[in-house]
């Protein structure tokens, strides 16, 4: 585990590094598969303050196995999609400003160009609203239930982001590292299609075409991007 909290603890770091989080407002977690043991980010620690060891583990029950702290507020969310899906060895949740306006705004993030297509097969959804009864009683656990209601059964690889109605965005990827990547990237296409939006109201998504070129070119068997 000693290795596991170092990479989410780095992971967070990274949040403010590049702008996502403002004060407290976010966290990263990762998961071992093998031992069913999540490390996430304690709840509340300003970045500036937080160490290695305050990184708190949990099982897939949410009982904290390890840590002095209380683990993130939005530890069930993240337990409710590593349950879901397995796929996934690492999530983020941040307030960054761009995707959080289009979960304010209650739209999908559309797909309009090719740096959205190297990373998100379709557009990026925005979940439906929690009701008053998901709100009041386990809110936290219900957001993970709405997140896994909107992706539904597609691979979540597919489709690494999402903006939750009215709150922000969550992203996930096969481990802490790649998830960051994916929010950043989530970031950085709201803004792009916000500006695009404004510079033109009548503008059309990208062609399909154009979208599964640039995706199927980093993702699925048939990848070819980079080195490898
Ligand atoms: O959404 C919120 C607050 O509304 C939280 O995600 C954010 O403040 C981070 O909370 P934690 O410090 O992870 O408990």
């Amino acid at each position: 585990m000693k290795q596991l909290k170092q990479q989410v603890y780095e992971a967070n770091m990274d949040l403010p590094r590049h702008g996502l989080v403002t004060f407290t407002w976010g966290n990263v977690s990762a998961i071992d598969r093998e031992r069913q043991l999540v490390v996430i980010k304690p709840s509340g620690v300003a970045y500036q303050d937080m160490k290695v060891e305050d990184m708190v583990t949990v099982n897939l029950d949410g009982e904290r196995v390890e840590g002095h702290y209380k683990p993130s507020s939005d530890t069930s969310t993240h337990l409710e999609l590593y349950r879901r899906y397995q796929q996934l060895g690492g999530i983020v949740h941040t307030h960054s400003t761009y995707a959080t306006a289009w979960a304010q705004a209650g739209m999908s993030i559309p797909a309009l160009g090719t740096t959205h297509a190297d990373y998100f097969s379709g557009d990026i959804p925005c979940t439906r609203a929690l009701t008053a009864d998901e709100v009041n009683s386990e809110y936290e656990l219900n957001t993970g239930k709405v997140i896994v209601e909107t992706v539904g059964e597609s691979n979540p690889l597919y489709t690494p982001g999402i903006v939750v109605y009215q709150h922000g965005p969550f992203s996930w990827g096969i481990n802490a590292d790649e998830a960051v990547h994916n929010a950043v990237v989530m970031e950085e296409v709201a803004k792009m299609a916000w500006i695009a939006c404004s510079i033109n109201p009548h503008l059309r998504p990208i062609d399909n075409y154009l979208l599964n070129k640039h995706f199927l070119r980093k993702h699925g068997p048939n990848a070819y991007y980079g080195q490898s």
